[in-house]
């Protein structure tokens, strides 16, 4: 015999209920031994309870009553419903005269919720031939006085049932009222909520079922709710031990009252969809997993209340006074947490119950309120509780971490020292993201990391097209999905939460929109995505002064533009303070040497205790493709300038290359990187840029470019025999001390020399140490272009992503 449960929602008007009733037919013509138990159909017991409360104030109830009896009937006008109705009719009406009315009055009225929906489908079971008995539980199931949560008689209980499906077995299908009863006096009782849930359960362990097969409105249970987590996965097999921690956090269905006779009878629970039979739900059996299963619950409605006293160090009883002083209250803690000291203690309450547990609670702790030994009882409204069902202490570090860096602190967290449980209350406006971040963390799904990309220029837009079209398969390698959520210039942004794709040029110019940088944060925050890193593609001076505030909202930080390294050095301490108080990175490869690994190089060697004793090359790729051009082609300088730039190799303005400032600020990004205190106006500049062209517009400039053919031709006539112009910086003195002196400077040297060999657009970097002594360490390659410095700063989201666990 299988037990068949069908809840509220699935016996609703329409599809509901005809779904119901084809299924019960289909199993009952196949010849299966079936018993199906019923809720009260749709809201009906919601509705009676409201009529209920009007009826008590004297209030109009007659027109929700007909509305009651109207949906009862819609579609079914055949059915004989007098019996309930006129019930009902009799019951409101004594109570409105009344004003008032019992438990025990309460539980008459939502009887006929139950009546109803198992009249119904027994009229409608029996149309299409199924040999269905209407069985009202009141004659089944004996129970003790306690009306609205009466406890089953169960050896009573037991025996009437087993008599009734004596008498009525075979191909007979009982359809029976769940979650209603009846006392020792034949008077009407109810199991409570869930009731139903609890009569299924009994009849299987009374009958020993084979199954109980328990239909709601969704596929099963997920590892977390649906609505809420998009990536939430049904599960397939659960124990009775799993099921019942998860019954604490909200899964109904689970009830632990409705979980007790399955465990004892050994009897499988199956949660099916009524709206999808073919799915085969979730099965809860008394095997235990192996492996275990971790689900995420949520408790809403909930508050935080939190008792604070220097005064309750080490005295006895202050939790058996908290416990008792709510109890009497009938007021439920759901969850506990203190110091061992008992100096602060937090516990979770009901929404509905918090200001009257923060008054029972000053009450109680009056008189140490008095002598300042309770400082405070504070209530916390706005939070939630998620618990990781499956989870203990030995990896929760891996979800607890990965909620720290991304903003989530918890204010209370609490584990179970027997079973596996891990609950941590959270902000409530936090819980979307939070349950997002562990839910990904524990099933291993793909890591989501949501950029913003500021400036899409040459690097910019190179780096986002690489993006889009490595981001598959950087998935399926690295189980990292990266999701460019934003991308901005300096007067608009494309917003889209859910990721741009390759028409995001054409999107931006029509979608985008002005916007501050708030707009941005706070975007990110409404849509609750995590591992947020921002991206500065700009070269601007300015936006270097949002990292902070980036940082301490959340956001790690990846970047090609120079300056934030290299404005004061007030600046460079602060925002080094502001990543670490905030554990978040900032990686910045590109600063230096485009896509050469040189910072990373530099600080390892510095980190592992080699003593760097000066860096000297050629660090400016543009400058380098100019010179190493001009030196040996018989060209005018501007065309290979021009060459220059449209290659990509400068600056957006070209003067940041030729006036030496570029060289200067990578000088001062390894200096920095070594410790040194330096400023930018320490270091020793020559200056490319005649002095009469250097005030005006790029644009301007950019007209007079001509008038630098014969200074530099001349520059290159004086130099001696076989040699080559090259513009170096170097970075030496003692560079153990405060400050290190850096020049940058235009110098000719041998054609067959180390630096004199370098061609194209390439740097080269010579690192001298201790360890190394006359023979640097040489890093050589692209030092410039769209192409190299885009794939650099992808490398740093990478590294960035991969950092995050
Ligand atoms: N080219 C190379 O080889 C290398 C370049 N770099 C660095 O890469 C960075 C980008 O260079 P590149 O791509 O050539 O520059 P581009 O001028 O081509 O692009 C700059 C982008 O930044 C945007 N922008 C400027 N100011 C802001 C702001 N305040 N807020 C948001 N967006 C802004 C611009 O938008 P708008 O059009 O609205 O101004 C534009 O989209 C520079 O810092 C450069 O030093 C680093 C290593 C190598
Ligand atoms: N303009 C820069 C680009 C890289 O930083 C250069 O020429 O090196």
């Amino acid at each position: 015999m299988k037990i068949l449960k069908f809840g509220g929602k699935s016996l609703a008007n329409g599809k509901g209920i005809q779904t119901v009733v084809d299924i019960i037919e289909k199993k009952a013509k196949k010849g299966e031994a079936i018993t199906v138990v019923l809720s009260a159909r749709g809201a009906s017991t919601n509705e009676l309870e409201e009529i209920l409360e009007k009826a008590s104030k004297n209030e109009n109830y007659k027109a929700q009553l007909e509305a009651f009896k109207n949906y009862q009937l819609q579609g079914y006008e055949a059915l004989d419903a007098q019996e309930e109705f006129h019930a009902l009719d009799t019951l409101f009406e004594g109570v409105s005269l009344l004003g008032d009315y019992s438990e025990k009055i309460k539980d008459k009225v939502l009887s006929h919720g139950e009546l109803l929906s198992a009249r119904l489908v027994t009229a409608l079971l029996k149309e299409k031939g199924v040999n269905a008995h209407f069985t009202d539980s009141r004659s089944l199931i004996v129970t003790d006085d306690q009306f609205g949560n009466a406890q089953p008689l169960d050896s009573l209980s037991k025996e009437k049932v087993k008599a009734h499906f004596k008498k009525y077995n075979g191909t007979t299908v009982n359809v029976v009222t769940g979650f209603i009863a009846s006392n020792r006096n034949q008077e009407t009782t109810t199991l409570g909520r869930n009731g139903s849930n609890y009569t299924a359960s009994l009849l299987a362990s009374f009958l020993d079922a084979e199954e109980l097969q328990n239909f709601t409105h969704v596929d099963g249970i997920y590892t977390a709710n649906p609505d809420l987590v998009a990536d939430a996965k049904k599960i397939k097999k659960l124990s009775f031990t799993e099921a019942n921690e998860l019954a604490h956090f909200g899964a109904n269905v689970l009830h632990a009252k409705t979980i007790i006779p399955l465990v004892e009878k050994k009897i499988p629970l199956r949660i099916l969809n009524t709206f999808d039979p073919e799915n085969e739900g979730t099965l809860i059996t008394s095997e235990e997993n192996e492996d275990g299963i971790k689900k995420l619950s949520v408790l809403e409605n909930v508050s935080l209340i939190s008792l604070e006293g220097r005064g309750l160090l080490g005295r006895v009883g202050v939790d058996a006074r908290i416990f008792q002083a709510l109890a009497y209250e009938n007021i439920s803690i759901s969850i506990i947490s203190q110091g061992s000291s008992e100096r602060g203690i937090g516990l979770i309450v009901n929404s509905t119950n918090a200001s009257k547990a923060k008054k029972v609670l000053e009450e109680e702790f009056k008189t140490d309120i008095y002598k300042k030994d309770v400082s405070a009882i504070l209530i916390k409204d706005d939070v939630s509780v998620v618990s990781i069902i499956g989870q203990d202490l030995s990896t929760f570090h891996k979800p607890y971490n990965r909620l720290i860096k991304n903003q989530i602190v918890p204010l209370l967290v609490n584990n179970t020292a027997t079973g596996k449980n891990v609950s941590l209350v959270v902000l409530k406006k936090q819980l979307h993201k939070t349950l997002n971040v562990i839910h990904g963390e524990i099933y291993g799904v793909a890591k989501k990391i949501n950029l913003a990309i500021f400036g899409h220029g040459l690097v910019g837009g190179t780096l986002i097209d690489q993006i889009l079209a490595s981001r598959d398969e950087i998935e399926k390698r690295k189980n990292i999905h990266l999701n460019i959520f934003a991308i901005a210039n300096s007067k608009k942004v494309l917003l889209s939460n859910s990721g741009v794709d390759h028409r995001w040029k054409t999107s931006l110019q029509n979608q985008g929109v002005s916007y501050t940088l708030d707009d941005i944060i706070q975007y990110a925050d409404k849509h609750h995505l995590e591992n947020v890193i921002a991206i500065d593609n700009t070269a601007s001076k300015d936006f270097v002064y949002n990292y902070e505030h980036l940082v301490t909202n959340g956001f790690d930080l990846v970047s090609s533009n120079k300056v934030a390294n290299t404005v004061d050095y007030e600046f460079y301490k602060s925002l080094r303070s502001t990543l670490e108080n905030h554990q978040k990175q900032y990686l910045y490869e590109t600063n230096v040497g485009a896509g050469l690994p040189l910072i990373e190089t530099i600080k390892l060697l510095h980190l592992s205790g080699e003593n760097i004793t000066r860096i000297k090359g050629i660090f400016s790729g543009s400058l380098s493709y100019l010179f190493n051009t001009f030196s040996v082609e018989d060209r005018p300088f501007s065309e290979v300038l021009k060459e220059a730039m449209d290659s990509g190799y400068t600056e957006p303005d070209p003067r940041e290359d030729l006036c030496g400032n570029d060289v200067a600020r990578k000088l001062l990004v390894l200096a920095r990187e070594l410790d040194l205190k330096n400023e930018f106006e320490d270091i020793t500049i020559h200056n490319l840029i005649p002095a009469h062209l250097r005030e005006g517009t790029a644009q301007e400039f950019l007209g007079k470019i001509q008038e630098f053919d014969t200074v530099f031709a001349k520059i290159k006539a004086a130099q001696p025999e076989g040699n080559v112009l090259r513009y170096v910086g170097d970075l030496h003195g003692d560079l153990s001390k405060d400050k290190g002196i850096m020049d940058v400077q235009l110098i000719s040297v041998p054609k067959d020399s180390s630096l004199g060999q370098v061609k194209g657009s390439d740097s080269i970097f010579e690192i001298y140490t201790e360890s190394y002594g006359d023979h640097p360490m040489v890093i050589q390659g692209a030092g410039a272009g769209a192409t190299v410095t885009a794939r650099g700063v992808f490398g740093d989201i990478l590294k960035v992503a991969q950092s995050i666990n």
